[in-house]
């Protein structure tokens, strides 16, 4: 369970992130959706605790990432923006190497990583070196490497971003697979369709702020709209940077 109140960043006279409240709950998966520049990667950033925030609260599973931000980090697996895999490793190696960073027994490691590379369809890229990998194959490195400490919460910036169908498609069923272990699931993205496809619940932002909650039928509701890229376009008052 992630919780995020009343979150506020700026960067000199930019306020990124101006009042940023919504929860994302176990075994769903939550969506924040908005166009670009409306604050999605700094209030994950802030989420993970890469950033402190300049006012407002994170909780996760009900720990305050100010104050206990090692045993929120334990529980949190992040795919960040930028994906840096170091690119002499292989992609197993990368995926072991944290897993030793976060302290986990060999055996353990073992099997983990058989498991996500199992998952993730890794078989043919888990002992070639990770320079000259596709976007995809980068991407599901980075998966495997965010979740091989098995945490409850998994935040995903833009995970399909640069992905083809069929990645996006692979994509997807595995998030699935994530909310049907119980995990709380939360991840961003500026595609409408994107959300609407996967999402039980959407948080869409917009210059910083929540601008409507809810499922996707809620939102058709709110807005009067029965189709989705409408009522989206009515909810942030702009097609601006919504590209599919
Ligand atoms: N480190 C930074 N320094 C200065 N301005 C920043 C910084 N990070 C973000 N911003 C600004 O804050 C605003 C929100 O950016 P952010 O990256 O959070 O948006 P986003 O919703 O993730 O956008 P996108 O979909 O384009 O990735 C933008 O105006 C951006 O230029």
């Amino acid at each position: 369970m992630i919780e995020v109140t009343d979150l506020h960043k700026a960067f000199g006279s930019v306020k990124a992130v101006d009042g940023v409240t919504f929860a994302a709950r176990d075994g769903e998966i939550t969506g924040l959706l908005g166009p670009n520049g409306a604050g999605k990667t700094t209030t994950l950033r802030m989420l993970y605790t890469l950033m402190t925030p300049d006012r407002g609260a994170v909780r996760v599973d009900g720990i305050d990432a100010a104050t206990h931000a090692h045993e929120v980090r334990r529980r949190l697996g992040v795919l960040p923006d930028s994906r840096g895999l170091y690119k002499r490793l292989t992609a197993r190696e990368n995926v072991e190497y944290f897993a030793r960073l976060h302290g986990i027994d060999e055996g353990t490691i073992k099997a983990r990583c058989d498991a996500l590379i199992d998952a993730l369809d890794m078989g043919d890229i888990a002992q070639r070196a990770t320079e000259g990998f596709s976007q995809g194959q980068r991407v599901k490195t980075a998966i495997a490497r965010a979740l091989v400490h098995d945490p409850r919460n998994v935040i995903l910036d833009e995970p399909t971003n640069g992905l083809d169908v069929m990645a996006t498609r692979a994509m997807r069923k595995f998030l699935l697979r994530l909310r049907g272990e119980g995990r709380c699931v939360l991840f961003s993205s500026h595609i409408m369709q994107e959300v609407a496809a996967l999402c039980d619940r959407i948080v869409v932002i917009a210059k910083g702020r929540v601008v409507a909650e809810g499922t996707a039928d809620e939102l058709r509701a709110q807005t009067g709209e029965s189709n989705l890229e409408d009522a989206f376009v009515r909810i942030i008052g702009s097609e601006e940077g919504l590209a599919a």
